[in-house]
């Protein structure tokens, strides 16, 4: 399978006063070309850190003790701040829950979307066009006018829409969409996934799609990654882990939510207990200390990655009895 993104084995450290917090360890995630893969997780799970690092753009306490970030290829980690700059937008870019945090308030998005474009050799009057062209292909009505709008001019979802549209300008090798959907009313929600859905077809870019609503991510996705406390524990295609979840915290979050497919959530579902204390994690399981199948041996040895079936695994002592 090739991977637009291949995440292997990676760690993500801050150094806090509390000491060394282990916000990623060991995480393997991967991104098949032309696929669209969910992320969830709950608060704290490790998704920003994820992001800021695919982005290398971690905070200053950071420090990536191990790892490869494999895009299109390339390590990213090997790369000098150069050569990141370089391929920051324009073979990976980034679509947020608000989409004021990718748009300049103070330019128009005309502006915006020609400019994103200065590396390309091409007249002012060709990189006019084709920003009009990709204000079309997310269905902004009137492109061409609105070229002369300013971000705040426009509504929630048409932000959203030349946010998607900033986004795939430089046709992204893979697009990281983190909640794109949360902040905007069930109508537009659906309608920005179903533009996703469409865009993927049309554009075959690979999407990260980071979301909170379980719903969703089945509709839109077709394989799905568990995080928890910093841990990638379950990966697999969306149907084998909405039917057969691997992992004991993955059926957690689906038993507690049963109208998973229909309803709209803003937050996962919470189960019971809190995430464990990332500056000093226990020596076995993550989740052991919340889980109903834990045994004593759990606590104390780390679960191996279990592979319950074709591009399905778990990171659980019981993956294999959990199906
Ligand atoms: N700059 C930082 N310094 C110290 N700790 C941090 C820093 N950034 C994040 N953390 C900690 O790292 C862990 C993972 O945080 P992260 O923001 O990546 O999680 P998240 O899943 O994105 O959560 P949320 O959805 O609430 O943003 C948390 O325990 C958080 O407190």
């Amino acid at each position: 399978m090739k991977a637009a993104l291949d995440i292997r084995d990676l760690s993500v450290d801050y150094h806090t006063r509390a000491g060394r917090l282990h916000a990623l360890r060991n995480v393997d995630l991967l991104v098949p070309d032309g696929e669209v893969v969910g992320l969830v997780g709950e608060s704290g799970c490790g998704k920003s850190t994820l992001i800021s690092a695919v982005l290398r753009l971690l905070a200053e306490n950071a420090e990536v003790p191990g790892g490869e970030i494999v895009l299109d290829g390339t390590d990213l980690l090997s790369l000098s701040d150069a050569e990141m700059r370089l391929r920051r937008g324009r073979d990976v870019s980034v679509v947020f829950q608000d989409p004021m945090t990718g748009l300049n308030p103070v330019l128009t998005i005309g502006r915006q979307m020609i400019d994103i474009q200065h590396r390309e050799a091409l007249s002012r009057a060709a990189r006019r066009e084709r920003a009009v062209d990709m204000l079309a292909r997310v269905r902004i009505p009137d492109p061409a006018s609105r070229m002369d709008s300013y971000p705040h001019e426009l509504s929630g979802g048409m932000r959203q829409r030349v946010a998607i549209a900033m986004a795939l300008m430089m046709n992204p090798k893979l697009l990281i969409a983190d909640e794109p959907t949360t902040a905007l009313d069930a109508t537009l929600e659906v309608q920005i996934i179903e533009l996703l859905q469409e865009l993927q077809g049309e554009i075959g870019c690979a999407i990260l799609f980071i979301s909170h609503h379980l719903g969703v991510i089945a509709e839109l996705c077709q394989r799905v990654v568990v995080m928890y406390a910093g841990s990638a524990v379950e990966e697999g295609g969306v149907r084998d882990i909405f039917h057969a979840p691997a992992h004991p915290y993955t059926k957690a979050l689906l038993d507690c939510d049963p109208g998973r497919i229909r309803e709209r959530r803003q937050t996962l579902p919470s189960i019971p207990g809190s995430l464990p204390d990332l500056t000093a994690p226990p020596p076995g399981c993550i989740f052991a200390d919340r889980c109903t199948k834990a045994d004593a041996g759990c606590g104390a040895t780390q679960p191996p990655r279990i592979d319950t079936a074709p591009g399905h695994w778990a990171t659980c002592h019981f993956a294999e009895a959990m199906r």
